[in-house]
């Protein structure tokens, strides 16, 4: 089940200068930055309330933030829902005819098992699920 929005992902140029940007604009400052190579992507978090706010950088030229960028410049990059069992909800997206973009789960920031539909199948919005690592 999803559960609620658990992030709004933000792709930006330069991270540092977008840190800045955020803090003055939420009044907070992030409460993590994280790399994960695998995604090609720098995050940064901010929290405010339930509410979360996740910038990314590219790492590499073949990110998909870096080809986003190329594309459409800085700005939403996609929305993320939290769900209760990843695999139960992927099974069932699949079923409903959605794109899955990976088949398995995989390792993403701020401890999380994650997933992404295609935006072509969602009204153009790319959408993540997360699934909270538990210790
Ligand atoms: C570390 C994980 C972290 C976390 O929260 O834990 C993250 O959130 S990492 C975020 C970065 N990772 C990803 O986005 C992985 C999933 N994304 C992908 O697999 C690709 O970006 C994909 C398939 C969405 C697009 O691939 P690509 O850019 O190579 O293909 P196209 O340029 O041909 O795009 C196809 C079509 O989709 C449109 N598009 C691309 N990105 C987005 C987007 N973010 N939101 C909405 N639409 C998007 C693109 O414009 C093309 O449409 P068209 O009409 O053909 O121009
Ligand atoms: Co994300």
């Amino acid at each position: 089940m999803l559960t609620n929005v658990e992030h709004i992902g933000i792709a930006v140029r330069d991270i540092a200068t977008s840190n800045d940007l955020f803090t003055k604009l939420l009044n907070v400052t992030p409460y993590k930055a994280e790399t994960v190579e695998s995604e090609g992507v720098t995050t940064s978090f901010f929290r405010v309330n339930q509410t979360k706010i996740e910038l990314l950088e590219a790492t590499n030229p073949e990110s998909p933030i870096a080809k986003f960028l190329e594309k459409k410049g800085e700005g939403i990059h996609h929305l993320a829902f939290e769900v209760d069992d990843i695999l139960v909800e992927m099974e069932r997206l699949k079923n409903e005819g959605f794109t899955l973009l990976s088949e398995t789960p995989k390792h993403g920031a701020d401890n999380k098992l994650v997933c992404f539909l295609h935006p072509k199948g969602t009204n153009g919005v790319l959408i993540e699920l997360c699934q909270e690592i538990k210790e």
